[in-house]
């Protein structure tokens, strides 16, 4: 579990993180969403003690991270991959940190092999590419075998297959029922991977909701009839926004299906298709953080 209480992060003038008040859920992977420089890595920062909050409070399994007797074997953090001595060894680097942190050395083994680094562990992580660097990190994440998961950007320069096996390693620990907490900027990456999505545009929370709702928030009805003005009247009068498509549908909003076929049926309107259409969760993201990008590409 991961809590944070109204917590607040300015830059001078700029607000990083703007009172933010969210709980992270275990048993659950929560994506961690926002256009970038939306907040996530300061607020991800805030939780493990790295920034200092100006107000507000972060808390891990119910204390500051700070008040943790070993954290490492209680949270694991990737917040960055480049974290690391360039001229040591995947395995030195990851025995330093068991040994520094009082963890056991056989892990070490343990993890290089569960993030596919087995056979470069004497390499240089110095010659690292981004992808085996970012495994690196996780390893690291995951050598005290903790109980809580911040990670930034996981998936960032992995290839696809990489990418698969983050997703399918965080719902795993997830299922085990670990706090699993994932940023990103991208909502392509979080749709298969993530069970709940905290959204933050401009530091602000925006949604906190499993995923399925905010794409039911979303869903539209798709129906076509041939007395378009008769239906489209009458679902206006029961409340519904109505919008034509190219195609001659109609596109209704705030009505369920059953309920649109209902007032087609009180309206003696017959019907030619009746159909729940779900927003990608792409389009839902997009709609939710449009006012909320802070660098957006100018149209020349
Ligand atoms: N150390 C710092 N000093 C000044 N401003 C900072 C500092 N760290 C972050 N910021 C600013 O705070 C805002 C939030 O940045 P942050 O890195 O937390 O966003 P993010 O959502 O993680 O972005 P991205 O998706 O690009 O990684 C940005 O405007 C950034 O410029």
């Amino acid at each position: 579990m991961i809590e944070l209480d109204g917590l607040t992060k300015r830059y001078g003038a700029r607000v990083a993180v703007d009172d933010l008040t969210v709980r992270i859920e275990p048993g659950r992977v929560t994506g961690f969403l926002g256009p970038n420089g939306s907040g996530k890595t300061t607020t991800m920062r805030c939780v493990v003690g790295l920034t200092r909050p100006t107000a507000g409070t972060a808390t891990v399994l119910g204390v500051p991270y700070r008040d943790l007797d070993v954290p490492m074997r209680r949270v694991g953090v990737l917040v960055d991959p480049r974290a690391r001595h360039p001229g040591r060894t995947a395995r030195a680097h990851l025995l330093a940190l068991a040994r520094s942190n009082r963890l056991p050395v056989s892990r070490v083994d343990d993890v290089l092999d569960l993030v596919g680094l087995t056979d470069v562990a004497e390499d240089k992580a110095g010659g690292f590419s981004l992808g085996m660097g970012q495994r690196l990190g996780i390893a690291a994440a995951l050598l005290g075998d903790p109980d809580v998961l911040l990670l930034d950007e996981p998936v960032n320069g992995l290839d696809p297959e990489g990418i698969r096996w983050v997703r399918e390693l965080l719902r795993d620990l997830a299922a085990e029922g670990r706090t699993v907490l994932v940023s990103s900027h991208l909502m392509s990456e979080m749709e298969d991977t993530a069970d709940h999505l905290v959204v933050v545009g401009r530091g602000r929370l925006l949604a906190d909701a499993p995923i399925e709702e905010l794409l039911g928030a979303r869903s539209v009805v798709r129906v076509r009839t041939p007395a378009v003005r008769l239906l489209a009247a009458a679902l206006v009068r029961s409340g519904a926004e109505v919008s034509a498509e190219d195609d001659g549908a109609l596109e209704v909003l705030g009505l369920d299906a059953a309920a649109v076929g209902e007032v087609a049926y009180a309206a003696g309107v017959p019907l030619h298709e009746l159909t729940r259409v779900t927003a990608s969760l792409e389009a839902a993201y997009l709609a939710l953080t449009h006012d909320e990008v802070e660098y957006r590409a100018v149209a020349r």
